[in-house]
């Protein structure tokens, strides 16, 4: 199923007026937001020669635009379709202080708070109310910073500087699916115990001030939540995955004028969002018809790990945050471009639906006790079973009603059959030779019954055989899979998934 990646447009709210140098803008529809060029400002990127721009997306956010508004819009139907079993991923992009962290996170308060923490929420009272999955939540939350990956949820980060932090490795298999290794998993049963991991992580998130923006983050950060869901009325299940992902502030270098160190991290991020943008175009090239093979995801690790979200099997949503201020003009000009390339992508999306393969030998198991009971009741003897028994009381009560014109073989065959299976009490027998054929057509009639009774009995013995061969090659599969399993390094990090000692809880009443 193909799935146009959405874009929404949040503008922060801006705290000069429109005569302060504000941004000059217009919003048709909450659909297309018009920029008015400011004529006295030369922007290389900037044709000069028009006074307005045009950007069109799935929705606008105003700047009154309040938390509640922009998830209900956002998420909810990206997280219907997670929970339905399908991949999805809302990434927030836009310079520095426009309002990433704000969206995604949130800000102090619990009525502020943004997209993860009510995320959480809406997941745990969705699958509340679907009955028919019983489901599993799992979290991880990492960043990345100067081109390497740290897992946030570490206990051990709380008391260690970032370069006595294990990187995250990644390592691809046979079928190109990106494996992590030094990232914990969460398992995650209540909406509590996720907002308490969203804050250990935000927490443990290395923050640095530029001359910019005193709070600037310089990482990306992906909060990834993964749903298994059981199917209990088959033998069917599902492992769904949601990332979301607060980008690093998307602003030129000399715009944020840092040096030394924070220099080197301003590359690092423009690199990465550099490449972010290579792949996006690369994507855009690949289904605008050019002979695209090679899209390049591996040059940044955020593209690597973001390869499925942005050109796989994902649901994809940007949310593209704008300051609507004329000082940012230039790299708000710059998100909203961006934004357009990446309106035009889309995905093929499928559910990530599979075998259970648990429920199929709970259930191969039953039938085979089953099965097994009814041939050792057909071995101790045709005689005792409660077929035959029933046919020998039938027999009994066969007896003649009074005489009368003789009736013809097909219609005492009918008669006796219509006997047999208790839909009539008694035969009307007239004559000795309609008794007879009566007794005729019941031999008959027992002779099938019981060559049919031999037939299921040798079709049942050969299911059997068949069930004990699938067992037991199903048997021989997962035991090396818990082999593989065991000696993966994933299966050391999902062993040691205890929740953290912070808790942070969330107001009552608000
Ligand atoms: N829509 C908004 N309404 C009210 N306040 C906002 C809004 N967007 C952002 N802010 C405020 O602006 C400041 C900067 O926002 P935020 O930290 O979210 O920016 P950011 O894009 O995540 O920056 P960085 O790239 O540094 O992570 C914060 O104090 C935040 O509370």
């Amino acid at each position: 199923m193909k799935s146009q990646f959405e874009v929404y447009l949040r503008l922060k709210p801006s705290n000069k007026s429109q005569s302060q140098n504000a941004m000059q803008y217009q919003i048709y529809q909450n659909k297309k937001l018009q920029v008015l060029l400011p004529k006295h400002v030369k922007f290389g990127l900037i044709n000069n020669s028009r006074d307005n721009l045009d950007f069109n997306f799935t929705h606008v956010f105003d700047q009154k635009s309040s938390q509640e508004h922009v998830f209900t819009n956002v998420t909810t139907p990206v997280i219907n379709s997670f929970l339905d079993g399908y991949n999805a991923t809302i990434f927030a992009y836009g310079q520095t202080g426009s309002g990433k962290t704000y969206t995604m996170s949130g800000a102090e308060t619990w009525q502020l708070r943004g997209i993860i923490p009510r995320t959480l929420s809406y997941i745990f009272d969705e699958i509340d109310k679907r009955n028919k999955f019983e489901y599993k939540i799992y979290i991880s939350f990492m960043e990345i910073y100067n081109e390497n990956a740290y897992d946030l949820l570490e206990k051990k980060h709380l008391e260690t500087p970032l370069e006595q932090w294990n990187k995250i490795a990644l390592y691809e298999d046979d079928q190109n699916n990106i494996h992590l290794k030094n990232l914990s998993i969460h398992q995650c049963n209540n909406e509590q115990e996720g907002i308490d991991l969203l804050m250990m992580g935000n927490f443990i998130r290395q923050v640095s001030s530029t001359p910019m923006n005193q709070s600037s983050s310089r990482s990306h950060c992906i909060f990834t939540v993964t749903l298994e869901g059981y199917d209990t009325t088959s033998e069917t299940c599902f492992v769904s995955k949601l990332h979301l992902v607060d980008l690093a502030g998307s602003e030129r270098i000399s715009k944020s004028q840092v040096e030394g160190n924070l220099l080197n991290e301003a590359k690092y991020i423009n690199l990465s969002l550099t490449y972010l943008e290579q792949v996006i175009i690369a994507l855009n090239e690949r289904m605008k018809g050019a002979n695209r093979q090679h899209i390049p995801y591996r040059n940044s690790l955020m593209t690597t790990l973001l390869k499925d979200s942005l050109g796989g099997n994902c649901k994809t949503v940007m949310i593209a945050t704008i300051s609507s201020e004329n000082d940012n003009i230039e790299e708000s000009l710059s998100t909203l471009r961006f934004s357009q390339r990446v309106g035009q992508l889309e995905n093929e999306i499928r559910r990530n639906e599979k075998v259970d393969l648990e429920a199929v030998v709970k259930r191969l198991e039953q039938e085979k006790l089953v099965l097994i009971r009814e041939l050792e009741q057909y071995q101790r003897g045709g005689a005792s079973t409660s077929s035959n028994k029933k046919i020998q009381s039938q027999q009994q009560n066969l007896l003649p009603q009074s005489n009368g014109t003789p009736i013809s073989q097909k219609d005492i065959q009918e008669k006796v059959e219509l006997y047999l299976n208790e839909r009539i009490p008694m035969l009307d027998v007239k004559s000795i030779e309609e008794t007879q054929k009566c007794f005729e057509a019941m031999k008959d009639l027992y002779n099938t019954r019981m060559k049919e009774y031999v037939t299921e009995l040798t079709f049942i013995s050969e299911k059997l055989q068949k069930y004990d061969e699938i067992l037991t090659r199903k048997k021989e599969q997962s035991s090396f899979l818990e082999q593989k399993e065991n000696s993966s390094p994933e299966a050391e990090i999902y062993r040691r998934n205890e929740s953290p000692q912070i808790t942070f809880k969330k107001r009552a009443n608000q």
